[in-house]
């Protein structure tokens, strides 16, 4: 908690702009997840910890964080230019990502800012493509671990070839206390815990091996499943058109984060997140305006 009682959730690590055919919007996972955390629930204090360049697509980054309401005075102005990433879909909406290399939030370094948000913050989300570069994973690896014992430390796994490794998957699966995935990423991570089974059995292996509370199996159109606190929690897909699918894992995170922070039954918890998560492949773009239906109160 917040000196105020308010409780900080962060996303660390890519701030960039999705360049779709159609122009430029707004991106990176941990950006989406803090973007769409504030989006579902004002009871948070949300922010981005992260780089952008000296730039105008810096400026309209900073810009688009505090119209969403997420903090940005952990965002770093550098030298380096703002990220993108060019995202091509296919005929079902899925995206394919080619990312511009050496941009400003690869070189996130470690700073009194940060060190004061990490002893602060509750609930945060990072994953493997903002460690590509060595400064930022040493920062982003040192900021999850400044955090307090009880925050909910949510690695969101999010491969992106070739910026992974079999290290900082592990690294990362070592100090966080949540895991999201895909249905696509599970065997490389049963396979790094050594285990073997179906999906759902996976889960609590895998749980098991890396001292995990909790574990989030997406499952594209097939809907979610939940390990948390020693049992599992199903939901089906929603069924939506797709427009496309960039932003619906970010968002279910989001969700995630949101309904267990606020204490919330987890098989409503992972009900909401696949609404929330179909609502986005519904609309352009990874962080929509969401309806009063799918916010919590
Ligand atoms: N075609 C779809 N129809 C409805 N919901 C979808 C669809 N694709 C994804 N989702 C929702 O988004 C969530 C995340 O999608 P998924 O593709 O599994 O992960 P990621 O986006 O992280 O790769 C799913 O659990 C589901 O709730
Ligand atoms: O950070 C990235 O990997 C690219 C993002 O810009 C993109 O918006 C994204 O990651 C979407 O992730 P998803 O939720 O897994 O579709």
């Amino acid at each position: 908690m917040n000196v105020d009682g308010s409780v900080s959730v962060v996303g660390l690590g890519e701030l960039l702009w999705d360049i779709f055919p159609d122009g430029p919007r707004f991106g990176g996972a941990p950006a989406n997840f803090a973007c769409s955390t504030a989006a579902l629930s004002n009871k948070f204090d949300v922010a981005m910890a992260s780089a952008v360049g000296d730039d105008e697509l810096g400026q309209n980054a900073l810009q688009e964080l505090k119209r969403r309401g997420v903090g940005t005075s952990a965002v770093a102005v550098r030298s380096e230019p703002t990220g993108t990433v060019h995202v091509s879909l296919n005929e079902t909406g899925h995206a394919s990502y080619q990312f511009a290399e050496n941009t400003a939030w690869d070189f996130l370094s470690w700073n009194d800012g940060l060190e004061e948000l990490a002893a602060r913050t509750q609930a945060l989300c990072f994953g493997t493509l903002g460690q590509r570069n060595q400064t930022s994973r040493e920062t982003i690896q040192r900021f999850v671990q400044s955090t307090p014992d009880s925050a909910l430390k949510i690695f969101d796994i999010n491969l992106r070839p070739p910026f992974y490794d079999d290290d900082v998957i592990q690294q990362s699966l070592r100090i966080c206390t949540a895991l999201k995935l895909n249905d696509e990423e599970l065997p490389l991570v049963a396979k790094l815990s050594d285990a073997s089974g179906s999906d759902y059995e996976l889960l609590p292996k895998i749980a098991d091996r890396w001292k995990l509370n909790t574990i989030a199996l997406t499952l594209g159109a097939s809907g979610a499943a939940l390990w948390h606190d020693g049992t599992l929690f199903k939901a089906d897909g929603v069924e939506t058109t797709v427009r496309d699918t960039v932003g619906a894992g970010d968002s279910f995170t989001a969700t995630l984060a949101v309904g267990l922070l606020s204490g919330c039954d987890p098989q409503h918890v992972i009900e909401r997140a696949c609404e929330v998560a179909a609502f986005v492949c519904s609309q352009d773009g990874a962080t929509p305006e969401f309806p009063d239906r799918l916010k919590f109160v």
